[in-house]
């Protein structure tokens, strides 16, 4: 614990320096400005006007570029594509003040902590951090991780630890390499499970909110539409970078589109037997130590519709093979991974994920009425095709660390979605705090 004077001091004293000025850098410039921490902060030196003018009303000070910031900050941040780490570390690194500390808010660890390593002087200490959640989430109370890599100094860290109180996080201490092993496992999938499902609707050229009552209409289908329109509301770097960075996301993505296809071909082949013994495997693996109460039910979910569609008396829903949910259970049993071991470290998209497959899983008969319907139905097939398609084709792209065609595929489905992405996200963030008051309460 640090003692009150000594933050004071620190207030007066010392300077939080953050190299790229995006979603996440404005973010933590304004919250740590806001607790009375002195933050200076640049974008790329072309913006250096532009931010200065959009900056007027704040409390930290814009510079022009990485040297400027480097050299009179205590703990530089860089916030900035993950893709250009190394690069963006290479190039401002030897401004960096003696004895400061360097972190960053990339959300794969390995490659920033070796651009650090390779790139700083001997003297920093490297103390980095990754909030798991996006730009538009409060910070109270979500996981923030903190990765003491390099302390000469054992007050660095005690300092981090005391800029970062300001977000009002769950601090969660790991290595740099159990955090990617754990965000392959939360996060990648996760986004692997909601770009797939927006691509099947693009390739369909279907917005599904609009189709009435009879497919794609109730509290779950609204988590898929909500939860799908936002990542594609978010920068396509964000969600390539921490894929295609991390290995060990590219063998989750793979496994995704494998369980995916298998799924599939039990369905169309009309092996009820098979695929009822396959998932009640992965249910007793994933689900069966749960005692909990459930994280999430349909009916919470209702009301956080895009659809205006008004059901009408007689009118009914298709029950959905719900095949993006059931790949995932399947894909967590295969790779022996106990999704809830990674709970204190998950963003809510992640947990939303969680909540909705269990709600499935454990409520009584859903899971026998899905795999009916997965395989005497017919209305989800050729949508349930072009969904594996989708998957296949998001974890060649990964596997083959392809930025070009994950940017073209995204901006792509991107542009289809564009209208509805505003009222997309007014609904998703008041199903987002809805959905985590309830985990909170159910989970204390
Ligand atoms: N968005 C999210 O939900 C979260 C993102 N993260 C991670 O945080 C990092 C930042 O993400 P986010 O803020 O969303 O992304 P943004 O694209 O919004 O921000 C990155 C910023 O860095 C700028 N930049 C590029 N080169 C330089 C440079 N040489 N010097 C200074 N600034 C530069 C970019 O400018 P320009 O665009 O002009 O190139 C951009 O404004 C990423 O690594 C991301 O993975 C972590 C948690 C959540
Ligand atoms: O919650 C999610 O998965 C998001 O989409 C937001 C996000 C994106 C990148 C991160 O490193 C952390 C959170």
């Amino acid at each position: 614990m640090v003692e009150q004077g000594l933050i004071e001091e620190w207030k007066r004293t010392k300077t939080i320096g953050i190299i790229g000025m995006g979603d996440m850098g404005q973010l933590y410039a304004r919250k740590f400005a806001q607790n009375g921490w002195k933050v200076v902060c640049c974008d790329r030196e072309e913006n250096y006007l532009k931010l200065q003018n959009n900056c007027l009303d704040e409390r930290y000070t814009v510079l022009k570029n990485g040297h400027f910031v480097s050299r009179i900050s205590d703990y530089v941040i860089y916030s900035v594509e993950a893709k250009l780490i190394d690069k963006i570390v290479g190039e401002y690194s030897a401004s960096t003040k003696i004895g400061a500390i360097v972190g960053g808010q990339t959300s794969c660890k390995s490659p920033e902590i070796k651009a650090f390593e390779k790139h700083l002087p001997p003297d920093v200490d490297i103390v980095s951090v990754h909030s798991l959640h996006g730009p538009k989430v409060n910070t109270e109370g979500q996981p923030l991780v903190l990765i003491k890599h390099r302390c000469q100094r054992e007050e660095s860290f005690e300092f981090v630890e005391t800029v970062m109180s300001s977000l009002k996080s769950k601090h969660v201490y790991l290595t740099h390499e159990e955090h990617d092993k754990i965000t392959a496992d939360t996060q990648a999938v996760t986004h692997a499970a909601f770009l797939s499902m927006g691509v099947a609707w693009y390739k369909k050229q279907l917005y599904p909110w609009t189709i009435g009552v009879n497919r794609w209409y109730g509290g779950f289908e609204n988590v898929k539409v909500n939860i799908s329109l936002r990542i594609f509301s978010n920068k396509w770097h964000v969600y390539a970078g921490l894929a295609i960075t991390n290995p060990a996301a590219h063998q989750q993505i793979m496994q995704y589109a494998k369980s995916a296809t298998e799924l599939f071909e039990l369905f169309v082949q009309n092996r009820k037997d098979e695929l009822t013994r396959r998932l009640s495997a992965a249910r007793k693996f994933v689900f069966g130590k749960q005692e909990r109460p459930l994280l999430l039910d349909d009916s919470i979910l209702e009301k956080y519709s895009l659809s205006q569609h008004e059901p009408q008396e007689g009118e009914k829903t298709l029950p959905n093979s719900h095949l993006s949910l059931l790949a995932i259970v399947d894909s967590w049993h295969q790779l022996q991974i106990n999704p809830y071991d990674h709970i204190i470290c998950s963003t809510p998209l992640f947990r939303i994920f969680l909540g909705v497959t269990e709600y499935l899983f454990m409520t009584p008969d859903l899971l026998a009425t899905t795999i009916d319907a997965a395989i005497n139905g017919d209305a989800f097939r050729a949508d349930d095709l072009e969904f594996v398609i989708a998957a296949r084709s998001w974890s060649t792209i990964v596997s083959f660390e392809s930025y070009d065609l994950y940017k073209r595929q995204f901006e792509e489905v991107q542009e289809f979605f564009k209208p509805m992405l505003p009222e997309a996200n007014v609904i998703g963030n008041e199903m987002i705090k809805t959905i985590l008051r309830h985990c909170d309460e159910n989970s204390t």
